[in-house]
């Protein structure tokens, strides 16, 4: 079969063929409507000018006002087979072969906007943020820096996907600046604690779940049934201050150290997109308990890279490279454990996949782990090095997967770390 093509040219290193087609949250100009819209090559789809146009025909979505809504939530609420109906009517739309929108030049004037000229917002409404913690070879290192190395993975992680409750409210959109957070650190020597400006800032490499459907208080979702929940993936900065944390997170776990800011790159790849790049999931040993026993367990062959460029530097240096498919913990375990107690997801709720890090040295998804926690400083060009991130670094997180001609990718997540506010 000929592969689907668009009628929009598409570089082929774009991350954005008719294959993929996120969904995502924009505005022109600063006095316009936020819109939802996908991505297609170097454009932007007002998903508005498409559903006023009449063209979202199908049954689910032809009397529907989701897409004039200045978020997606109305629309991950509707669930799957509406996504799957949105999502085969625009590949029909952009198609090379249909002329609807192809030939109508005042509708594709409306319509289809150069994303350079749009500013991304965040896409959802965000309730409810849950940071796992799913990659054992990141738990092993963390545990083996924070706890020594006898025991540095504790017993309970092998049998259930281990999270805390993060923080909604200050989650932002890719290219939003980084306040480097003030708080208290380990004393140095003899109490009184540090207090000033984080000494140890860092970045976390994950992705996040998108809840579309929600369940109802008191009804967990079956874990052969938890792929129906889940919108789609986006790329995830979980920053995080290690002198804060280790200081605070005995006995409640993270709170202040990673409460200050959680970036998040704005298109929203579906899982249907994603559908070409499932592989299987690691083998788990012991095997989970009845409840998180997947019929088919998978993974998403999804390969990962993090940047830094520093103030004043052309060229950024790749710190790290992994990929999705080292998570232990799906993504379905993780959405139905987290119901497992009768607890409500709702539509734009996030689950954060928690660090992915890969076995080798190379592929460790924060400087807490590439550089020891500051004991090995980690050269980025011929003379500069990092123990933990500095004013005027610039972090960057790219994900894409390859198909066969193609690339089905996520963009970037982006932020710069600015000074702390005063001292
Ligand atoms: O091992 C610990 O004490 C915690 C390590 C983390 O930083 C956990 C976290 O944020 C979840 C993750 O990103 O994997
Ligand atoms: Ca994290
Ligand atoms: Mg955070």
């Amino acid at each position: 079969m000929a592969a689907l093509k668009s009628f929009i040219e598409v570089r082929p290193d774009s991350h954005f063929p008719i294959q993929n087609l996120p969904f995502g949250v924009f505005k022109h100009r600063p006095s316009s409507l936020p819109r939802p819209a996908v991505a297609i090559g170097d454009y932007v789809l007002d998903l508005s000018e498409i559903a006023l146009a009449g063209l979202f025909d199908g049954p689910l979505l032809s009397s529907s006002d989701c897409f004039l809504q200045p978020n997606l939530n109305k629309f991950l609420s509707l669930g799957r087979p509406a996504w799957k109906e949105a999502r085969a009517t625009l590949q029909k739309l952009l198609s090379s072969t249909e002329p609807k929108l192809r030939d109508d030049a005042s509708l594709r004037e409306k319509s289809l906007l150069p994303m350079s000229e749009v500013e991304m917002l965040l896409p959802i409404v965000i309730g409810d943020y849950s940071d796992f913690f799913s990659s054992m070879h990141h738990a092993k290192n963390c545990g083996t820096i924070f706890r020594g190395p006898e025991n540095p993975i504790n017993l309970n992680w092998f049998h259930l996907p281990i999270a805390y409750h993060g923080r909604a409210s200050s989650i932002v959109i890719s290219g939003t600046d980084v306040i480097r957070p003030r708080g208290q650190g380990p004393p140095t020597g003899s109490p009184p604690p540090y207090f000033g400006p984080s000494r140890k800032l860092d970045f976390e490499l994950e992705m996040a779940a998108v809840v579309g459907t929600g369940n109802e208080l008191g009804k967990p979702v079956d874990v052969n049934e938890a792929g129906d929940h889940i919108f789609g993936l986006v790329l995830m900065n979980d920053w995080s201050a290690r002198d804060i944390q280790a200081w605070e997170y005995v006995p409640l776990g993270p709170f202040l150290g990673k409460s200050f800011i959680t970036t998040l790159s704005p298109w929203i790849v579906t899982l249907d997109a994603l559908e070409p790049f499932t592989c299987d999931a690691p083998k788990q040993d012991p095997p989970p308990l009845p409840y998180l026993a997947e019929k088919s367990s998978k993974n998403y062959n999804i390969s990962l890279e993090v940047q830094i460029k520093p103030a004043g530097v052309e060229e950024s240096a790749v710190v790290t490279r992994t990929n999705f498919n080292h998570l232990y913990w799906t993504i379905t375990q993780q959405l139905a454990h987290h119901t497992i107690n009768g607890c409500n997801l709702r539509p734009g709720d996030l689950l954060g996949t928690g660090t992915i890090s890969g076995p080798d040295p190379d592929s460790y998804g924060c400087l807490l782990e590439l550089t020891w926690n500051g004991q090995k400083p980690l050269p980025l060009n011929s003379n500069t090095t990092r123990k933990f991130l500095e004013d005027g670094d610039e972090v960057t997180i790219t994900g894409c997967c390859k198909g066969d001609g193609y690339t089905v990718g996520f963009g970037t997540c982006t932020g710069k770390i600015l000074p702390s506010n005063s001292s």
